[in-house]
């Protein structure tokens, strides 16, 4: 579906990201993880178009989109979720909603259609619809985030660290929401800090560092890689030291 091949993006000082290579099947959910500065918001914003490759190729069901504009993009079923900080506060649940439904503003029956469909997917749109969305607790102005995107009825959903700030509570709330979006089938690509969460919730996962792809496989693969439990998860999960096995995930460029 999703299909990064050699990806080079930069912001002016060097490059970040340094040939980065990535595909998300469709209805999959995909975590990438990995140190600070890695990279990971980076692969975020080339893939919504908010960041041009220098050089590279971005796909989407094999139609290059890495020259494309941002808006273009998002027509395309790409659409992101910012890392936090993304509602207007002083305006009510509702209209931050329908706020996401921007590019569709003309055609009202669909609008209609679509703030239906997020009222019945994301009960709490619906319960605090008229609440200002600076009066919601974190994890429901979360939701809202998520709802908002849903508006454009996205294939693709890219999240930039939604565990972020969460207590435990609100963590089982937004990552049971993603869950639901991805069984109703929607493909999802997230960022996350929080590794045992993401790669939890998660289908497969990704390892970056220092701007490249250092790691790939099924999430429990990358989960139970003994390097990567002993960095990330605070010892190894059940498996032996000594690199990857021969069902583990794959080791795409070692020694960055
Ligand atoms: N807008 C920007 N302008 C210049 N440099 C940036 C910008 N955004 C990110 N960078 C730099 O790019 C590198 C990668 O940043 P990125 O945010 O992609 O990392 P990350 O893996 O998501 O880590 P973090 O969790 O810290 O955000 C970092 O060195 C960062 O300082």
């Amino acid at each position: 579906m999703l299909s990064l091949k050699g990806v080079v993006a930069g912001y002016g000082g060097g490059s970040v990201l340094q040939g980065v290579d990535l595909e998300c099947a469709p209805q999959t959910i995909t975590c990438i993880v990995g140190p600070n500065g890695a990279g990971k918001s980076t692969v975020l914003r080339v893939i919504s178009g908010l960041l041009k490759p220098s050089s590279g190729e971005i796909s989407m069901n094999g139609e290059t989109i890495g020259d494309r504009s941002p808006d273009e993009i998002l027509r395309k079923g790409i659409t992101q979720v910012p890392q936090s900080h993304a509602l207007f506060p002083a305006m009510s649940v509702r209209e931050n909603v329908l706020m996401g439904g921007y590019l569709i503003r003309k055609n009202r029956a669909l609008l209609r259609e679509r703030l239906d469909m997020v009222l019945e997917r994301v009960p709490i749109v619906a319960t605090r619809a008229g609440d200002n969305a600076g009066n919601l607790s974190g994890g429901q102005r979360r939701m809202v985030e998520i709802a908002r995107c849903l508006m454009l009825d996205p294939k693709l959903i890219l999240l930039d660290e939604p565990s972020l700030g969460l207590d435990p509570r609100s963590l089982a709330g937004v990552a049971g929401l993603i869950n639901e979006l991805n069984q109703a089938g929607t493909t999802v690509l997230l960022v996350e800090q929080n590794v045992r969460l993401g790669l939890g919730l998660a289908t497969h996962g990704v390892v970056m560092e220092g701007g490249k792809v250092r790691l790939t496989g099924t999430a429990s693969a990358v989960k139970d890689d003994p390097e990567i439990a002993s960095l990330y998860l605070g010892g190894a999960s059940g498996s032996a030291p000594g690199g990857p096995s021969s069902a583990g995930p794959k080791t795409e460029a070692a020694g960055v």
